[in-house]
């Protein structure tokens, strides 16, 4: 089995983001919403997508934006994938994709067996999809796990991820129960609301390696 991959997300400073890399991330997560704690101006996600190495993907996290500004936010900062994460639509999903050069996910709040149905409609218009808790006052970031259960040797037909409550303490557990390719973090890796912890970070991917 392919090794899984690590999103750390919601870094706001520049030893968060080494820490993410040095530890061992695939993915690191820059968020792009004013309400959010883990906010991050396009000037500063620039500088933060600078530091990271090649080898390591730059997602920007984007909720329900207008077409100008996420092309601006897009043209700033240069990541390597952008993450929606509001009510985006399958059709505009799709013209991102279509139109730039960007791998272009969508965050999903998982409920129900239902709910892996509707986000079908995004088959063939997306890249990956991340399967999150159900949005509460934040639309991502909040801490909660989904029902992994749903997930259990489900036929997925669109590449995916998993998101939602993850922590160095449980996410052993979530990957033998979803089989989950990606695995992503954040709030469960922070000592206070957008202040990543270094030592958790690690934990995490350690964690991660040697499931
Ligand atoms: O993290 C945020 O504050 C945030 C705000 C608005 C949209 C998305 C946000 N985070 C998205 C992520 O990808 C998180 O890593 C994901 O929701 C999991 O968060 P957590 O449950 O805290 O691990």
């Amino acid at each position: 089995m392919p090794d899984t991959m690590i999103k750390i997300c919601g870094l706001k400073t520049p030893e968060a983001v080494d820490a993410a890399v040095d530890a061992g991330a695939t993915h690191i997560g820059l968020v792009h919403f004013e309400p959010s704690p883990r906010h991050v101006s396009l000037s500063d996600a620039a500088k933060l997508r600078r530091r990271v190495p090649d080898s390591v993907k730059v997602v920007l996290l984007l909720v329900n934006m207008q077409p100008a500004p996420t092309g601006e936010a897009l043209d700033a900062v240069q990541p390597d994938v952008v993450q929606f994460h509001g009510n985006e639509t399958p059709e505009w999903l799709a013209l991102v994709k279509e139109k730039t050069r960007y791998e272009v996910w969508k965050a999903w709040g998982l409920m129900n067996a239902q709910s892996l149905e509707n986000v079908l409609a995004y088959e063939g218009k997306v890249d990956r999809v991340l399967y999150d808790a159900p949005a509460k006052k934040l639309p991502g970031g909040n801490g909660v796990p989904l029902d992994w259960s749903l997930l259990r040797e489900y036929h997925h037909r669109i590449a995916w991820g998993l998101a939602g409550g993850l922590t160095p303490d449980n996410v052993v557990d979530a990957i033998r129960a979803t089989g989950a390719p990606l695995v992503d973090a954040s709030s469960g890796l922070e000592s206070a609301p957008g202040v990543k912890d270094i030592d958790r970070i690690a934990a995490f991917c350690r964690a991660v390696r040697e499931a």
